[in-house]
């Protein structure tokens, strides 16, 4: 069945066309997303999601979404998901980081000028026949000192517009390197430095709660008088009443506000104050940044629904389209060696490493290890897959290292897995052969070669004579058919294993029947996601 994908928000129709070329179903129903009941009500329907601001998918819409896998956001801000819910569920949510920042940093601009000359007002003015030449005195950019605060994708493309513009640029974001600022041909600064400094501040942060009202009472005490402040970003990085307030006392001569606490925003103390600027969250609303978002989100959306390619997802490493095929057989590797350690394991899992050895340590392992948690969870928590499990791990306490070496045996690739409990400790290793087949090759430091099926059983023994011949009669006995039977010993006499594939599940009672045995120390039975051979 086709994946089906709902688009909630205005996204150009550009998107549909690209999920329908790529064998997606799509229903364009741009002003749904303003519906919350509405959603509710219908998003149990969909493997797909795209949306722009307006759509807001909360926890209550995630618990309801039965079906789906991927929130694709046309645009930036992903603040209008709730990711740790999405995350939890494994449902993944990706942006299109680049698409509309261009656009956006122009705003910005046309901003700072509509505030520097008031055109809006004057526009307004001139439009009702006043004539106000005398009313309306601007100030010059050139020479004026443009206090960038974040700067990332959009507010490196501002810095770079203001030096064009021969403005003097600041610039306050703890992740900004010195290089790039030199790059950039700004000036890296501390806040409260650019507080004091910049004629003009542009915010281009996400929101988060550490940036979440920023610009308080104390941050406009600290800045020049006349001062003009610029949000394009998220409303909730001002506090407007503040803002407000700072406005009318003229501590701050101008105000460029694109967005707002609370959207849509049909009032604000903002509103009507002399020399502020309103647009509607109109920083992204260009013909060529609705055409790049709309695209790129019905591309990534598509690729991950037919051909599990992952991009730009918030919550889960990138798998490109180039190296899914490739990948797709370890990470189903990957899900197997955690499966196979999570249901042997009763205790709670303290720590667990991953080596990656040979070629697959060259793979996107970030996206392996995430398979393997998935499946090392799964035996206790059905519900869990690559974007929720290293989620789930970490609220687990579970201590998690990734190592990769270069090729150390026989084959040329190979995870091994090991799993550290109070109790014990416990290593599984596998690997893939030229048929896309995975397969363990240790256990518990034992070489075995076993193909894995659906059904298997596995169980510990002293080496001694007589086990095949157990298993084989007991198994015969319940009807139960052995379609690959490995065994492995570390010597003679020694510890052996078995692991047994067979046709059907095995009852416990069957399993009783060869635990009885005094040479038995234990068996298991193992279930995998491997679909039966036909
Ligand atoms: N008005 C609109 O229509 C649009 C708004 N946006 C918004 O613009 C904002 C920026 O987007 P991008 O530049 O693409 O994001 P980005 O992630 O490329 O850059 C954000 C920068 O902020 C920095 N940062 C984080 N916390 C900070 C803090 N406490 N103080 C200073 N800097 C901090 C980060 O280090 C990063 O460099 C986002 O909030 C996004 O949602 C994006 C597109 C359109
Ligand atoms: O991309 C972003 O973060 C934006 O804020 C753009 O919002 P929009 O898609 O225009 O609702």
């Amino acid at each position: 069945m086709a994946p089906r994908v709902l688009v909630s928000d205005k996204l150009s129709e550009t998107a549909v066309q690209i999920f329908r070329d790529r064998g997606v179903e799509v229903d364009f129903q741009p002003n749904l997303g303003k519906d919350k009941d509405k959603l509710l009500e219908v998003i149990d329907q969909y493997d797909g999601l795209a949306i722009r601001s307006a759509t807001k998918v909360t926890e209550k819409i995630i618990a309801a979404a039965s079906r789906l896998k991927v929130v694709g956001r046309a645009g930036i801000g992903v603040d209008n998901v709730d990711i740790p819910a999405a995350s939890k569920k494994g449902i993944i949510v990706m942006n299109t980081p680049f698409g509309n920042s261009i656009t956006t940093a122009e705003h910005a601009i046309a901003m700072i000028f509509a505030v520097a000359r008031q055109i809006p007002a004057a526009d307004a003015s001139t439009q009702a026949g006043k004539w106000e030449k005398s009313r309306f005195m601007g100030v010059e950019v050139t020479g004026k000192t443009l206090g960038v605060v974040g700067c990332g994708n959009i507010g490196s493309i501002v810095a770079q517009r203001g030096v064009g513009l021969r403005m003097r640029v600041i610039a306050f974001d703890p992740f900004l390197s010195q290089e790039r600022a030199t790059q950039l041909g700004i000036e890296k600064v501390e806040l409260d430095d650019l507080f004091k400094r910049a004629d003009f501040i542009t915010l281009h942060t996400p929101m988060t709660d550490k940036t979440r009202g920023m610009i308080n009472k104390d941050a406009l005490a600290q800045m020049k008088d006349g001062v003009r402040i610029v949000n394009c970003a998220r409303g909730g990085l001002i506090v407007e009443a503040d803002l407000a307030e700072a406005l009318k006392s003229g501590k701050v001569a101008g105000a460029g506000i694109d967005v707002f606490e609370t959207e849509p925003a049909t009032e604000s103390p903002l509103f009507g104050i002399e020399n502020v600027v309103c647009t509607p969250h109109l920083g992204a609303s260009t013909t060529e940044a609705q055409e790049n978002v709309a695209l790129q989100v019905a591309e990534q959306m598509a690729d991950y629904l037919t051909r599990g390619a992952v991009s730009n997802a918030i919550n889960m490493p990138s798998i490109t389209a180039e190296e899914a095929p490739i990948l797709t057989p370890f990470v189903k590797l990957a899900e197997c060696l955690g499966a196979f350690a999570g249901q042997v394991t009763e205790e709670a899992i303290s720590s667990v490493e991953i080596v990656y050895d040979g070629l697959v340590s060259d793979m996107n392992t970030k996206a392996l290890t995430s398979a393997v948690l998935a499946g090392l969870i799964r035996s206790q928590v059905a519900d869990v897959n690559m974007v929720s499990a290293p989620i789930m791990a970490r609220e687990r306490g579970i201590q998690i290292t990734e190592a990769k070496r270069d090729k150390s045996g026989v084959f040329d690739s190979f995870i091994k897995l090991t799993v550290v409990t109070e109790k014990q400790t416990r290593s599984v290793a596998g690997t893939v052969f030229s048929d896309g087949k995975p397969r363990f090759i240790q256990i518990k430091g034992i070489n075995i070669d076993a193909e894995i099926g659906e059904h298997m059983v596995y169980t510990t023994n002293n080496d001694a004579p007589g086990i095949i011949g157990l298993l084989g009669t007991v198994f015969g006995k319940a009807g139960v058919n052995i379609a690959n039977f490995q065994l492995g010993r570390n010597r003679p006499g020694g510890d052996a294993i078995a692991l047994l594939y067979v046709d059907s599940p095995v009852s416990n009672e069957v399993l009783d029947e060869v635990r009885a045995h005094k040479e038995i120390l234990s068996a298991k039975p193992l279930k995998f996601d491997i679909p039966p051979v036909a």
